[in-house]
C-alpha cells in the first residue's frame, strides 16, 4: 500500500520509526467497538500522519488495507482512515489499563507501553485546551465558534457509551465527539448542528468548537458542542419505561413533535425542493436488501416478501418532498431534559458513502427508524411487549402531525417500504456489530416479508 506520511516539525526521533506501532495497531484496530470493517479482516495498516500533541502523545491517523474479495478477479474492499490518540509511556498506572494497546517492540518507541490516550485525563485535557486556543498543529486546524466561551480546566471522563465514536465530558459543561473513522470533507455532525444553531432551532446542540485537517476538503475530526448533564436519552427512558410497566405514549408523542420540528427547521437550512422519484428509491432499496442478503444468509428466505414493499412504494403517490434529514434516527439519538426532546449525531447510517447521507431524502426515513426503534426497546422485555410498541408509534405519528401538518399513518405504502429499509440495514448492523441482537431486526423481517406491516 502507497504510504504518504506527513510529520509535522517536531523534536528529535520522537516519531521516526512508526512500523512498531502500524504492527500494533493492525491487531488492536479491528476488537474495537467503533472499528467499521468488522466484515474485512485488516491485511494491512499505513499512518498517514502522525503530529505530536505534547511529548508522549502522538494523534494518529491511519490507513486500512483489506485483501482481495475471493472471486475471480476480486478486487480488494476500499480501506478506512481512523482517527487515534496514542500516549507513549514507560510506566503505565493500573487505571489505563484497559487502553493498553501494547508494548512497542523496535524503533525509538521501544519497551514503552502504548495506549489509547483518550482514557488519559493529561491528553483529554490537552485536547480542550488546543480547542480553546484555535490554531494548527501540523496537519490539524483547531477552530472556535464566533460567539463561544469555554473555560480552562474541566475535568474530562472518556463517555463508557456503546459508541460508533469516542466522546469525552468536560466537568459536565461540554462533550466533545472523536471521530473515529474519517472521511474528507465536513462531517454532516458538525455541518448540520452549525446550520441548525443558525436556524434558531433549540433542539440540537450547537457546535462550540471543532478541529479538521488542513485543507479544501479537510476532514472534520472532532466536534464539542454543550453538555445536556441532566438529559437521559430515549432508549434508557424507554426501556426504564418497559421494566416499569409505564405508558410512554406522552414522551413519544412530544418526540414526534420534536422530530418535525427538527424536521422543519433542516428543511429551511438546506433547502432542496422537489420530490424524489419513487421508483428510483424503491430500487434503491431492492439493491441494498440484496446486497444484505448476500452477506447475512439469514436474510435470504425473506427477500420475495420483502421485495414486494418496494414495488408498492414505486407504485404509490409522491409522499412530502425530499429534504435533509437525520438519517439514523432512533431511541439512542434523542435526550430528554426536563420535558423537551433534543436531537444528536447527524452522521446519519455510519456504513453509508457520506454523498448518500447528505443527500435530499424522504424524511419518512427517519419517522421509520423512531418506529423501529420502538419496536427495539419492546422486545427487550420478556414477555415481548407488542402492545406497548404500538401504542408508541401511533403516539410518536400523531405528534409528528400536529407540527408537521401531514400524518405519517396516511402514507401506509411510503412507511412500510422505509421500515423495510431500515429493518434491513439493522440486520446488517447487528450481524456485523452484535450477533446477539439479530433476532431484533429479523422478527421485524418476518413480520414485514409475510404480514405486510
Ligand atoms: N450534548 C449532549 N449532552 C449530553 N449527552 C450527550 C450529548 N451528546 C451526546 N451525548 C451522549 O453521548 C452518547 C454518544 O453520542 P453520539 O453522538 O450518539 O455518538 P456516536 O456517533 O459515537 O454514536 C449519546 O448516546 C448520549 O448519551
Ligand atoms: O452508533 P449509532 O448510534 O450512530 O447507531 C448505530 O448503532 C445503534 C445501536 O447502538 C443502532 O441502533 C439499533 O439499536 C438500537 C438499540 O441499541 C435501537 O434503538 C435502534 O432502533 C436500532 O436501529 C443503529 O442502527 C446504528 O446505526
Amino acid at each position: 500500500m502507497p504510504k504518504t506520511v506527513i510529520l509535522p516539525p517536531r523534536g528529535p526521533g520522537v516519531t521516526g520509526h512508526l512500523a512498531s506501532l502500524e504492527a500494533l495497531l493492525r491487531e488492536w484496530l479491528p476488537r474495537q467497538r467503533w472499528f467499521a470493517g468488522k466484515d474485512r479482516p485488516v491485511a494491512d495498516l499505513a499512518v498517514l500522519s502522525a503530529t505530536e500533541l505534547l511529548p508522549g502523545c502522538l494523534h494518529l491517523l491511519v490507513q486500512t488495507g483489506h485483501p482481495p474479495v475471493p472471486a475471480p478477479g476480486g478486487t480488494p474492499p476500499p480501506g478506512d482512515c481512523y482517527q487515534l490518540l496514542l500516549g507513549l509511556r514507560e510506566q503505565l498506572s493500573p487505571r489505563l489499563g484497559r487502553a493498553l494497546i501494547g508494548r512497542a517492540e523496535q524503533g525509538p518507541h521501544a519497551g514503552l507501553f502504548v495506549y489509547d490516550a483518550l482514557h488519559d485525563p493529561r491528553s483529554a485535557a490537552l485536547l480542550l485546551e488546543r480547542l480553546r486556543q484555535p490554531g494548527t498543529a501540523g496537519p490539524l486546524v483547531f477552530e472556535t465558534a464566533p460567539a463561544a466561551r469555554i473555560p480552562s480546566g474541566l475535568a474530562p471522563r472518556l463517555l463508557d457509551a456503546e459508541q460508533s465514536n469516542s466522546s469525552l465530558v468536560y466537568g459536565d459543561a461540554f462533550i466533545l465527539k472523536v471521530f473515529r473513522r474519517v472521511q474528507p470533507g465536513v462531517n454532516p455532525d458538525l455541518e448540520v448542528t452549525g446550520a441548525l444553531a443558525a436556524q434558531g432551532c433549540t433542539r440540537v446542540p450547537a457546535p462550540v468548537a471543532w478541529f479538521r485537517t488542513t485543507g479544501a476538503r479537510g476532514a472534520t475530526l472532532g466536534v464539542l458542542q454543550p453538555f445536556l448533564p441532566a438529559a437521559s436519552d430515549g432508549w434508557t427512558l424507554a426501556l426504564r419505561a418497559l421494566a416499569a410497566g409505564d405508558d410512554f405514549t406522552t414522551q413519544a408523542h412530544q418526540l414526534g413533535q420534536a422530530t418535525a420540528d427538527v424536521h422543519l427547521a433542516l428543511a429551511t437550512a438546506f433547502p432542496s425542493g422537489g420530490h424524489g422519484e419513487n421508483g428510483v428509491t424503491a430500487s434503491a432499496m431492492t439493491a441494498r436488501l440484496e446486497a444484505a442478503a448476500r452477506s447475512v444468509p439469514a436474510l435470504r428466505p425473506f427477500v420475495p416478501g420483502l421485495r414486494t414493499a418496494f414495488g408498492a412504494l414505486a407504485g404509490c403517490d409522491a409522499g412530502p418532498p425530499d429534504q435533509r434529514v437525520h438519517g439514523d434516527l432512533h431511541l439512542g439519538q434523542v435526550l430528554r431534559a426536563g420535558r423537551e426532546w433534543f436531537v444528536i449525531d447527524f452522521e446519519g447510517e455510519p456504513s453509508r458513502p457520506l454523498s448518500e447521507r447528505c443527500a435530499p431524502q424522504s424524511p419518512v426515513r427517519d419517522i421509520a427508524g423512531m418506529l423501529r426503534s420502538f419496536d427495539y426497546a419492546a422486545r427487550q422485555r420478556r414477555p415481548w411487549r407488542p402492545e406497548w410498541a404500538r401504542r408508541c408509534r401511533e403516539a410518536f405519528c400523531a405528534g409528528y402531525a400536529t407540527r408537521a401538518g401531514w400524518d405519517p399513518r396516511k402514507k401506509h405504502a411510503l412507511l412500510r417500504a422505509h421500515e423495510t429499509d431500515r429493518a434491513v440495514y439493522e440486520v446488517l448492523y447487528e450481524a456485523r456489530h452484535r450477533p446477539d441482537w439479530l433476532p431484533v431486526p429479523m422478527a421485524a423481517i418476518e413480520r414485514l416479508a409475510v404480514r405486510g406491516g
